[in-house]
């Protein structure tokens, strides 16, 4: 097991009122990309969003990368970058260049540098000539392509993105799974209904009302998860 990009999970439950949205869930991962697969409901959200402390277990201890992602969040949120499928979620400073300077704040960054950063994420993400837009001038696709800039240049060492494709059209879908999937350096935890993007990852979880219900090579358990959802 390769120790810097650990994540686990023992014994993990997760309740909302009298419902179980997690259902004892254990797993350890160490691969670099991951697919999130399961119906709607399933829990795949629960499950990415106990690994940068949005949601808390109610049972059970999850570690990512050796921290405990709700009592050290401050550091977690650091180390995880999360995107989600509706970009306005996310997007929190009036123009595209303060969005993405936004995420460096409070790090002891010089001016030029952070200015530096913010124009190779501009410039990586097909954002040049768009620096002082308000980001609510936007099309949906390069509000996600704004996101995930924001979310990337702060170097995160795990990527959790929440179904990131959904909005997009093929063009953008081709284009931000391209990255995600074979560019970028760090870990992915992919939560997506894409079953080509799940077959691209090294490891696929199917969630199954709550529970991991299986785990392992995508072809294989892509393949009984297409036998079951014909
Ligand atoms: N904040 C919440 N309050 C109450 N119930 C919740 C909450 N979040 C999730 N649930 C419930 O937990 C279960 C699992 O939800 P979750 O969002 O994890 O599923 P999912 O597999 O991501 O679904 P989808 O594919 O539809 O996004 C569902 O029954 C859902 O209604």
């Amino acid at each position: 097991m390769n120790a810097d990009r650990l994540i686990s999970f023992r014994a993990v439950s997760v309740d909302f009122d009298n419902r179980t949205a997690l259902d004892d869930v254990s797993v350890l991962l160490d691969q670099k990309r991951i697919a999130v697969i399961g119906s709607n409901g399933s829990g795949k959200s629960t499950f990415a969003r106990l690994l940068n402390g949005l949601a808390s277990a109610s049972r059970g201890e999850v570690r990512v990368h050796g921290i405990d992602p709700v009592r050290q969040g401050r550091l977690l949120r650091r180390r995880v970058g999360f995107i989600f499928s509706n970009p306005d979620s996310q997007i929190v400073m009036p123009t595209v260049a303060e969005d993405i300077a936004f995420t460096l704040r409070g790090r002891g960054l010089s001016r030029t540098e952070v200015d530096e950063r913010v124009s190779r994420m501009i410039d990586t993400y097909g954002l040049s000539g768009h620096e002082d837009s308000p980001a609510h001038s936007l099309s949906g696709g390069q509000k996600q392509l704004l996101a995930m800039s924001s979310v990337l240049v702060g170097e995160p060492e795990l990527i959790v993105a929440d179904e990131p494709t959904a909005l997009l059209d093929a063009a953008n879908t081709r284009r931000i799974s391209n990255h995600l999937l074979d560019h970028m350096p760090q870990q992915l935890v992919l939560v997506t209904h894409d079953l080509r993007l799940a077959r691209r990852c090294d490891v696929v979880l199917w969630f199954d009302q709550g529970r991991l219900f299986r785990q392992g090579d995508p072809h294989t358990v892509i393949a009984d998860y297409e036998r079951n959802h014909a």
